[in-house]
């Protein structure tokens, strides 16, 4: 398995698959930078007026409803309707679900237009299976194996794969699933980490269209960088550029020697 997600590592660097990032304001330059420096191209676009044609040319989009609006809503809507009517895989970061009804309304709408894969922390996992509203903001206040159920129920709702990230990061599909052990606490001070575990998990979407692996390689990647970024860094200013150094340098070796990964079928 390990050589596996290294060769998607690999795969995405030839490739540089495009990325369509409808995504917040808080974190894309973010995750444009942590999609560069893993290999992929990333571009942010919103406007209803051509997010249709941006979808279209991409090989995979992520929704990210950070800093939702009205108008943004009507953008996210009409590209995921593009995406599953392509069939180009999309990603669905429910920030904040289950922090205000407004949200839980939103991700009701994105839900029904079937993501390959909903990527999120414990507490929005919970919340988007449960229509709760009980999220604090955007930061979890679950633990990974408290949202288990909840993300067997999306799965069987949704046929998707569904990861639950945090201190343990845990992928789930109809068959599998894989728990990695990886990253670092200081990742829980850095804004945007979920919002890159997010963003790469398109990446890797868009060089293979087995979407549980595309999404185990993304998690792996992060929390490996992420580990080994942790060890070089100060505090959680030195810790971005670390990240993206390593992201754009890791070596087989660091990624076999370091990644932490249990499967359960
Ligand atoms: N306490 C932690 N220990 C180790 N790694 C962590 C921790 N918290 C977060 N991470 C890393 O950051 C990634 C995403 O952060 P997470 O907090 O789960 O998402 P979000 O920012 O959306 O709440 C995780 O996949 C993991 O690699
Ligand atoms: C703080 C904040 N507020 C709205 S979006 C956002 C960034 C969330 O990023 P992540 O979910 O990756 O921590
Ligand atoms: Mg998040």
């Amino acid at each position: 398995m390990k050589e596996q997600l290294w060769k998607n590592i690999l795969l995405l660097k030839e490739k540089s698959p495009l990325i369509h990032n409808i995504t917040n304001y808080v974190v894309m330059n973010n995750t444009a930078n942590a999609l560069l420096a893993s290999g992929a191209s990333p571009v942010m676009a919103h406007a209803q007026a051509e997010v249709e044609n941006m979808c279209s040319i991409a090989q995979a989009v992520v929704i990210n409803i950070g800093t939702l609006d009205e108008y943004w809503v009507e953008s996210m809507l009409k590209t995921a309707r593009v995406a599953q009517q392509n069939k180009i895989p999309w990603v669905l970061d429910p920030v904040g679900a289950g922090a205000t009804t407004y949200r839980n309304k939103v991700l009701s709408e994105l839900l029904a237009l079937s993501p390959q894969v909903i990527r999120g922390n414990a507490s929005e996992i919970i919340a988007l299976a449960t229509q709760n509203t009980s999220t604090k903001g955007v930061d979890s206040t679950a633990e990974s194996n408290q949202a288990i159920a909840a993300a067997k129920q999306l799965v069987k709702m949704y046929a998707c794969t569904v990861c639950i990230s945090g201190a343990t990061d845990i992928i789930i599909n109809e068959s599998t699933q894989i728990q990695l052990d990886n990253g670092d606490p200081i990742m829980e001070k850095v804004t945007g980490m979920g919002c890159t575990a997010s963003a790469l998990t398109a990446a890797f979407c868009g060089i293979t269209s087995n979407y549980f692996i595309a999404t185990t390689t993304a998690m792996a990647l992060l929390g490996v960088a992420g580990s080994l970024a942790a060890k070089k860094s100060q505090g959680p200013g030195s810790f971005q550029v670390h990240l993206l150094d390593v992201l754009y340098t890791i070596t087989e070796k660091e990624f076999i020697n370091n990644l932490q990964l249990t499967t359960y079928e």
